[in-house]
């Protein structure tokens, strides 16, 4: 007998539990697919992430409509679904609204309409993974409510003593609340993130913590969210990146305050060495508060240093990789100090908005002793943050390069391939890596960079800094960034980053089906889901006869403007798959008061022939595998 079938014996000692778990998992099998629900890009932006998880990206508010036309308002409807998207804020809100009699009234009604709602976001799950879900202290109530005929005479008031005695134990709020977090739990079963939670937006702190609490989620790292798990393994590079978009996007207190890194040695080292340069303020996204003069200032000089520190440490780590192709990076011993100019590719450019009084003409990328030792501090300030370090570890548990789910294949960036579409190889100490491979050696180095955080100069470290902005990063796409010359060049052409061949590929459907291939999934019925690059407005973010969906529609406020939208979510269930848009979110409260929901519209991307169930998923491929493990045990009891 092998491994796993004495362990399965253990488990199942009779012929009648095995029986009896044979049994439980062909019903399983039988049940209708489970939501998958798909974000991505949402850098920072925790209010809108969390509406879109309250709300299920509608799915809440469909729910509420097929199951209640015809007996409620539309107003209703929408008042409805607020109390189950914020139940706590909206309980508050009602009883400033009405008290007395009324008051008891409406929570009746209300009883009866969650549970209703209840039963029916349960109606896809077994007992026991819906009591699971339902808070401990309500399950014996909600259970004697879920499944009670309320037709029988008897029964209907055994039920409606139910619903009085929790109204007058004061159980009411509590009990509500409680019901609308299993509804929130219910509608959808697992969560992708297909990255990009880090950078530009105000709390990507509160997003993993949300996360951490959520039952069921995998994530696609974003070239955003190695910058911070680069800093974590001791990449001096990727923590000064990270602290230059800070600076630029007026986010510094995420460092400070939630993440409790103290930056008052940086402060005072960028306002000794740095001058108010007003390219370097903040980038201001429209309706925000505009800082005071003295922090603008303040902002621009930490924004200087730490580019400047950037740009340094960038020329180190060109000399140590020098058979990198790095074009646009470590450019400071490019610039005739004399002249003011710098060469970029042949070309000669005019320098605008310098500030390179620490760097030394001759040794341009080496740091001074001030410059040194403010780096060295951060970095160990940053590996002392529980916090951060609490957030990253889970980044690397539930992350991945990409995923394979449902016969979909899932990555933030792209795959680098030429213009005919052939893998491009990247060759790394003697080796030659492309394709899938690719991604399993980036994943593999980051793994191991981030597992020896003391390894501060070694390949993996600098390998996750490749991953941010490298040619062949399959989380970048790009030729190169080219920070430098947005900073201290005026011509345009400086400016430009040519994408990898891929964004023009994957409008192609041969080619959507080659990648779905290479990553061993059926190019018939897979998809791709991509995020990274923003859907421009009047863009479409289906392609290749629907092989290819970008959901990138601008969660960050900085990339509304191009969108024209607040953001894409896809959702995969029994019928299959619908991408939905949403508007841009404006505030939780304004979201309580006036029932402000964001969702625009809703398109059916795919829709399956036949009702998919657990059996097509490859949750039914693992339990019929363990079903043929049983039918095997099973020939090993007597009758
Ligand atoms: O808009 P900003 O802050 O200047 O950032 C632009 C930079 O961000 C990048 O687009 C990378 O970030 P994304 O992954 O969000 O696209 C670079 O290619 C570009 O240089
Ligand atoms: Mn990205």
């Amino acid at each position: 007998m092998s491994f796993t079938q004495e362990l399965l014996q253990e488990k199942f000692p009779t012929r009648q539990a095995v029986i009896t778990e044979i049994t439980n998992l062909e019903a399983i099998l039988n049940l209708p697919k489970a939501t998958e629900h798909f974000v991505s890009d949402l850098h920072g932006e925790f209010a809108a992430f969390d509406h879109i998880l309250r709300n299920g990206s509608g799915n809440i508010k469909q729910k509420i409509f097929d199951n209640f036309a015809g007996q409620l308002t539309p107003k209703s409807i929408q008042e409805f679904a607020t109390l189950v998207y914020y139940p706590t804020d909206k309980l508050e809100f009602q009883k400033q609204q009405m008290n007395g009699e009324e008051l008891d009234q409406w929570y009746l009604d209300t009883f009866s309409r969650v549970i209703k709602l209840l039963k029916v976001s349960a109606t896809k799950y077994t007992r026991s993974k819906v009591r699971k879900a339902m808070d401990p202290s309500f399950v014996y109530i909600t259970e004697e409510l879920l499944y009670t005929d309320q037709q029988q005479l008897d029964k209907r008031n055994y039920y409606n003593r139910i619903l009085h005695n929790l109204l007058e134990l004061g159980q009411a709020d509590k009990f509500i609340v409680a019901t609308c977090d299993t509804i929130q739990r219910l509608i959808v079963d697992h969560l992708h993130v297909i990255g990009d939670i880090y950078d530009r937006g105000p709390q990507p702190d509160k997003i993993v913590e949300r996360l951490i609490k959520y039952h069921s989620v995998d994530i696609q790292w974003g070239n955003h969210d190695i910058l911070w798990v680069g800093a974590m393994a001791g990449s001096a590079l990727c923590m000064m990146n990270l602290l230059r978009i800070c600076a630029r996007y007026n986010n510094l207190s995420i460092i400070e305050d939630s993440y409790g890194i103290n930056l008052r040695h940086l402060s005072m080292y960028a306002e000794h060495n740095y001058q108010d340069l007003a390219a370097f303020h903040p980038r201001m996204i429209k309706d925000e508060q505009q800082p005071k003069e003295s922090e603008l200032r303040l902002i621009s000089q930490i924004q200087q240093a730490t580019a400047v520190i950037q740009f340094k440490l960038e020329g180190q780590l060109k000399q140590r990789h020098q058979g990198w192709n790095l074009p646009g990076v470590g450019l400071l011993d490019q610039i005739d100090w004399e002249k003011n100019t710098i060469k970029i590719g042949k070309e000669d450019f005019p320098l605008v908005n310098t500030c390179f009084s620490t760097v030394d003409h001759a040794h341009p990328f080496e740091l001074t002793a001030e410059e040194k030792s403010v780096t060295e501090g951060l970095l160990n300030s940053f590996s002392n943050s529980t916090d951060l370090r609490r957030h990253l570890d889970f980044l690397m548990k539930k992350g991945k390069m990409y995923e394979t789910a449902n016969g979909n294949l899932l990555f933030h960036g792209c795959i680098p391939v030429d213009e005919k579409g052939n893998f491009l190889v990247l060759k790394c100490q003697q080796e030659s890596y492309a394709g899938q491979a690719l991604l399993s050696f980036f994943e593999k180095q980051l793994r191991n960079a981030y597992a020896h955080p003391e390894c501060r100069d070694d390949l993996a470290t600098d390998l996750t800094w490749y991953l941010w902005q490298g040619p062949l990063s399959p989380l970048f796409g790009k030729h190169e960034m080219a920070t430098f010359a947005r900073y201290f060049v005026k011509e345009e052409k400086t400016h430009l980053e040519h994408k990898n061949a891929y964004f023009k590929l994957r409008h192609q459907e041969w080619f959507c089906r080659q990648l779905l291939q290479e990553f061993g999934l059926n190019p018939e019925t897979g998809h791709i889901i991509n995020g990274h690059t923003p859907v421009k407005k009047g863009h479409q973010p289906i392609m290749a006869n629907k092989k290819m969906i970008v959901i990138d529609g601008g969660y960050s406020k900085a990339y509304q403007p191009t969108t024209g939208i607040g953001g894409y979510t896809l959702l995969y269930n029994s019928y299959g798959l619908q991408l939905i848009t949403h508007h841009p979110f404006t505030s939780k409260a304004d979201a309580i008061k006036n029932g402000t929901d964001i969702i625009s519209t809703k398109r059916v991307v795919n829709q399956e022939l036949k009702r998919q169930t657990v059996a097509d998923t490859d949750t039914g491929t693992a339990l019929k595998q363990k079903i043929r493990q049983l039918h095997q045990l099973l020939a090993n009891y007597d009758e």
